[in-house]
């Protein structure tokens, strides 16, 4: 134990350990700047030298985190937003040049320190509402310079601000407009030159790729997976989002991180999933944005056991989101999950969707990443949106 030992009491702790909350009254906390050394009741607190924080009755919790974002891009899609609502069609935007397309010209011609710049106040939002940890993928700059500006921004925002960041190459989000019909040649730059370069460079934590009939087919994403495999790095997938394209049951035989979206998820991917440990990643926002109408396959996933994780998916697209709390309140709202389901979605099982052991619960030696929260039940994190009660937070033991 060390001199800058905190001991926060007075509280009630979601230790997110076991099937639901975990919840432990009366609680007390002891950590400092590398972990936590006791999370439990008070009358078995160890006798310590600590500064002690009350805590006044709020609700502690790990730190959240917010598996699954795009949040590096340069540019803006509101113009397309209007123009939807104003009756112009998908289509129609994508031949004005419209879609991930501008968001690509846009972040190709941003420099990384543009991309730093306009991604730092989406961070501060994040952060405000209680973010600890967050993944940002690539996918925006789709050529070998412009992927490796992307994933450095996401390194160096890490290093300016108080979060941890997981970086994710998803070099496979889209055909760039120099290989227009050209899939399979890109696929074959993604895979021979952009992978095994920015895994060398240590730019990459996972590789992503988008498994859609508007997206890469399974042959490519494949061939996307044994990259990341020979390069020694995990995958996760964007899988069944709008069409079955059994991209999770070929994701879980590559052992998957995550697979992510899911609304046109079968029984067989759920269950190449559970074999797999794969974790099922839901993006309510995407959904809600899209309005779409088919929902993932929820029961399935709880019969067969598949951990579920809840994320912004914050992109200018499909998802230009930047409240993981309203990401609860969706996930309740439209997923019909329950209120442990989805704060365990932005904890304890969204860590296992970054492959991190370290956090996502109240637990000794765990990371001391936490949250203390003005409310008493649990379920009012995920049943009220438009506020936030976040009282304090603090990042490996040092209050933000
Ligand atoms: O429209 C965008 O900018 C990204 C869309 C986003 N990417 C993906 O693979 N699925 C999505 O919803
Ligand atoms: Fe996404």
């Amino acid at each position: 134990m060390t001199a800058t030992m905190q001991r926060l009491e007075n509280v009630r702790l979601a230790t997110m350990t076991g099937e639901g909350y975990g919840l432990i009254d009366d609680g007390v906390i002891v950590f400092d700047h590398e972990q936590i050394h006791f999370a439990g009741k008070r009358n078995e607190a160890p006798d310590v030298t600590a500064e002690i924080i009350d805590g006044q009755g709020g609700l502690v919790t790990p730190g959240l985190i917010d598996c699954h974002t795009h949040l590096v891009w340069a540019g803006s899609r509101a113009d397309e937003f209007a123009k939807r609502l104003h009756g112009v069609s998908y289509a129609e935007i994508a031949g004005q040049g419209g879609g991930i397309a501008a968001t690509v010209r846009a972040t190709r011609a941003a420099s990384e320190h543009d991309l730093v710049k306009v991604t730092t106040p989406r961070l501060q939002a994040l952060l405000r509402e209680g973010v600890t940890t967050i993944e940002i993928k690539s996918g925006y700059g789709l050529s070998l310079e412009d992927e490796r500006k992307q994933l450095r921004a996401a390194r160096q925002l890490a290093e300016l601000m108080p979060v941890s960041v997981q970086t994710t190459l998803l070099a496979a989000h889209a055909v760039p407009p120099e290989y227009k019909d050209q899939a399979d040649a890109y696929i074959d730059t993604v895979v021979e030159s952009i992978i095994p370069t920015l895994a060398a460079e240590g730019l990459a934590d996972a590789v992503d790729a988008f498994c859609e009939s508007v997206g890469f087919t399974p042959a490519q994403t494949e061939r996307v997976f044994q990259a990341a495999q020979a390069a020694g790095i995990p995958v996760k997938l964007h899988a069944e989002q709008l069409s079955n394209q059994h991209g999770s049951a070929l994701a879980a035989r590559y052992q998957a991180l995550s697979c992510d979206h899911l609304e046109y998820l079968d029984e067989a991917g759920v269950q190449a999933m559970a074999q797999a440990g794969t974790v099922a990643v839901l993006l309510p926002g995407a959904f809600y944005f899209l309005r779409e109408t088919k929902q993932p396959p929820l029961q399935l996933l709880r019969d067969y056991n598949v951990p579920i994780a809840v994320s912004t998916d914050a992109n200018p697209g499909t998802s230009p989101i930047l409240s993981l709390q309203l990401m609860l309140q969706m996930a309740a709202t439209l997923f019909r999950m329950t209120p442990e389901e989805c704060l365990r979605g932005v904890t304890v099982n969204a860590a296992q969707a970054l492959g991190l052991r370290d956090r996502g619960q109240l637990v000794a030696g765990m990371r001391a990443d936490l949250c203390l929260w003005n409310v008493e039940d649990p379920a009012a994190l995920t049943y009220q949106f438009g506020t936030n009660p976040l009282s304090a937070c603090w990042y490996q033991g040092s209050r933000r």
